[in-house]
């Protein structure tokens, strides 16, 4: 039975920031893919971390191999990101920025610049069927895959920038935060950043990576996303704190995913609130809505029962949210001027 908050925290608007595309394929859609896919032998269990469960990082990891087995063509990918469009729609998020790794399939032909078409194409087929929602592309880097790749990818991302009519906005750095050194990634994010696309990178998602973060730091990105380890009571540095404070960097917060990736011991010893009591741009965001079987709703239901927000405290979060999109100025006032309309009906 869905109780009286449940309704207010779906229906009141959204900004979804961090959300790795084939980590939030819902159960719904991996069903559908298992049913074309019998051969693989792929259960549920092994795509999704239950309620109550939780996994180390790195288990974590194999997850997203076992998706991508089951993502393999241009077909699979246009389902895959139209449902999770979909999906955050129906959870009146009104404004996302989708993230993938582009991926080569040498079995089924798949190209990178295939799989960004695709992507694309999904995004303007939502667009189309006329849901209430904006979407936007991050590219993403894969540490694992090395500096190489890192820079073709910017490569790719900087053309899309150009053809995808402002879909495209920038780049992320994801994968496995104890594979690679985050200092060989730098040529390539100092390029994205040159030719104007944003940057969000995960930060610190994992302990001991003080020099690492510190030179990406210096860069600055425009968003770093966790931030799990930066601060001093956990083993980062003032100097780290200070460096985002200074240049105001917005840090994109997934309570579920630390928890059940167990980076952070519990609800209420997660970061948000360092950060965001001391009034630092902090967003609430799912990670990978379907490997940790959450949504974004209950993201926010969670921050306000664990940290005690009040409804006009929840509704400045996702309000405040808007300002750090990546979309320029006139899509921030168009999303500003749709919480004021949707204000009075949600927060009576
Ligand atoms: C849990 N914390 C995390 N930390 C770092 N990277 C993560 C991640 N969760 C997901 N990814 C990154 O996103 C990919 C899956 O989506 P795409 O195939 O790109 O759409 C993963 O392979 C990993 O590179
Ligand atoms: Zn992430």
């Amino acid at each position: 039975m869905e109780t009286e908050a449940d309704v207010f925290y779906r229906q009141l608007p959204k900004v979804e920031l961090h959300a790795h595309l084939n980590g939030s394929v819902s159960s719904h859609t991996i069903e559908k893919l298992i049913k074309t896919k019998p051969h693989l032998n792929i259960e549920h269990n092994m795509t999704a971390i239950g309620k109550g469960q939780s996994r180390t990082l790195d288990e974590c990891f194999q997850y997203f191999k076992v998706i991508h087995q089951l993502v393999d063509t241009e077909e699979d990918i246009l389902m895959v990101a139209t449902d999770v469009i979909r999906e955050f729609a129906a959870d009146s998020v009104k404004y996302l920025e989708l993230r993938s790794t582009p991926r080569e399939e040498k079995n089924t032909g798949l190209t990178k610049k295939g799989y960004i078409e695709t992507v694309l194409r999904a995004i303007q087929l939502c667009k189309n069927e006329g849901l209430d929602i904006d979407v936007r592309f991050l590219v993403a880097i894969d540490r694992r895959n090395g500096p190489q790749v890192a820079m073709e990818t910017v490569e790719l991302a900087e053309e899309f920038m150009l053809s995808s009519d402002g879909v495209v906005v920038g780049i992320d750095l994801s994968g496995d935060p104890t594979v690679g050194d985050g200092k060989t990634f730098l040529p390539a994010l100092e390029r994205a950043k040159n030719c104007g696309l944003k940057l969000s990178l995960h930060l610190s998602e994992v302990a001991a990576q003080l020099e690492e973060s510190d030179l990406l730091l210096n860069l600055p990105p425009d968003r770093i996303g966790h931030g799990t380890f930066l601060h001093p009571e956990v083993g980062g540095s003032q100097s780290l704190v200070d460096k985002v404070l200074k240049n105001n960097i917005p840090l994109e917060l997934c309570l579920t995913s630390n928890i059940k990736g167990q980076t952070v011991p519990c609800y209420s010893k997660h970061h948000f609130k360092y950060w965001y009591q001391m009034g630092h741009p902090s967003v609430i965001c799912t990670d990978d809505k379907g490997v940790f079987y959450t949504d974004l709703s209950q993201e926010y239901q969670l921050a306000a029962s664990t940290f005690g927000l009040s409804r006009e405290a929840v509704w400045k979060l996702s309000q405040q949210a808007i300002d750090c999109i990546f979309a320029p100025e006139t899509v921030k006032q168009q999303l500003k001027q749709k919480w004021t309309i949707l204000k009075p009906q949600v927060l009576q």
